[in-house]
């Protein structure tokens, strides 16, 4: 099984299905990435904050020598983290994530959040607070991102965590446009305002905890997934398939690229076997009617940033 892909705004390909790599710890990640080749992956979501690229990149390397896959087959994305957002710093840490990942480019890069911490201060302040903010505006940091692109270090660029008016404000100012918003979604969260909105903008959104990060929802107190509802399971069993399979096939069907994360094999495998069914008016209304508005990532903590995304409907 392959994934679909979905052309975007510049006219370059994006597999439907990516690997989610947050948390995928660095002992474990490089058998995750080579059984997620085998089961047909060719897109892989990282991120410097995640601390697993070196992995990731030796899994890489390994996987292209050895001639399985050739590197233009994959799609690589990564994400500038909030300590980085000054214009001058922007192409400096591509650059370190491309060390990591042992590739002279990736395939897209994004601002991982809209609001930016200072340079030398804490990577999470949540204690802190606001004396580890900066006000560097995104609109700066987007020149940096443009750069990217024209040092052919990042095939496309986009954002991550932005609203409408965020995106608006950017398409204003912008002379690349955004691929790519990464945002949460998944039926608790469905984003379909949004993603009316960001597709109106030809801008594709990939929806990220897209299993609502069920590992740890019970124990850190998120929003309860919706691949636990019986109800969700039932409908996966007309079609042989599994609550997480039916989520993530409803997620496709509004036009979104998903990435769920897992370094266990069979779920690796179970996650990319979404394309051979399609869920009838009846089911889908019942995943629509899940939608709670409710966040696995508010990062309320951060909520008197300035550039804070989430106190907007959309
Ligand atoms: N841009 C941003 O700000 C953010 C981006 N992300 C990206 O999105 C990716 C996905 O989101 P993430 O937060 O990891 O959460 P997910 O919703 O992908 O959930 C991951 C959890 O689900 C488990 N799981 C995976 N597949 C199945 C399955 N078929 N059945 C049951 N359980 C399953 C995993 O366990 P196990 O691994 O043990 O199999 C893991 O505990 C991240 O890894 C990251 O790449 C995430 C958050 C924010
Ligand atoms: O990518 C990410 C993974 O999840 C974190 C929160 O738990 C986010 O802050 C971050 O954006």
């Amino acid at each position: 099984m392959s994934s679909k892909v979905i052309t975007l705004n510049n006219g370059h390909k994006m597999p439907v299905v990516g690997l989610g790599t947050y948390k995928s710890s660095p002992g474990v990640v490089r058998q995750a990435i080579i059984d997620a080749i085998e089961a047909g992956y060719r897109h892989f979501d990282c991120a410097w904050f995640y601390g697993n690229e070196t992995e990731i990149g030796d899994a890489l390397r390994e996987i292209i020598s050895s001639g399985k896959v050739k590197r233009e087959d994959l799609f690589i994305t990564s994400k500038l983290w909030n300590n980085f957002h000054r214009k001058e710093k922007v192409v400096l840490m591509l650059k370190e994530t491309l060390s990591y990942l042992k590739l002279d480019y990736i395939d897209l890069f994004l601002v991982h959040w809209p609001f930016a911490f200072k340079e030398n201060g804490p990577l999470w302040p949540i204690t802190e607070g606001a004396d580890a903010y900066s006000d560097t505006d995104y609109l700066e940091t987007w020149e940096g991102m443009e750069e990217c692109v024209k040092k052919g270090y990042a095939k496309s660029i986009g954002i991550s965590n932005f609203n409408s008016e965020q995106i608006d404000r950017l398409l204003k100012y912008c002379k690349i446009k955004p691929a790519v918003n990464q945002v949460e979604a998944n039926p608790n969260l469905n984003q379909k305002k949004l993603t009316k909105f960001c597709k109106e903008r030809e801008i594709v959104i990939t929806a990220y905890c897209p299993l609502g990060r069920v590992g740890e929802a019970a124990e850190r107190g998120f929003p309860t997934p919706t691949v636990l509802d019986p109800k969700v399971a039932e409908i996966g069993e007309k079609y042989n398939k599994t609550p997480a399979q039916v989520v993530l096939n409803y997620l496709i069907s509004l036009g979104m690229v998903v990435i769920p994360k897992s370094v266990t094999k069979s779920r690796i495998i179970e996650n990319i076997n979404v394309f051979d069914f399609q869920l009838n008016p009846e089911e889908l209304a019942y995943l629509d009617s899940c939608n709670k508005d409710s966040r696995v990532c508010s990062l309320d903590m951060f909520q008197d940033h300035k550039y804070y995304p989430f106190n907007l409907e959309f």
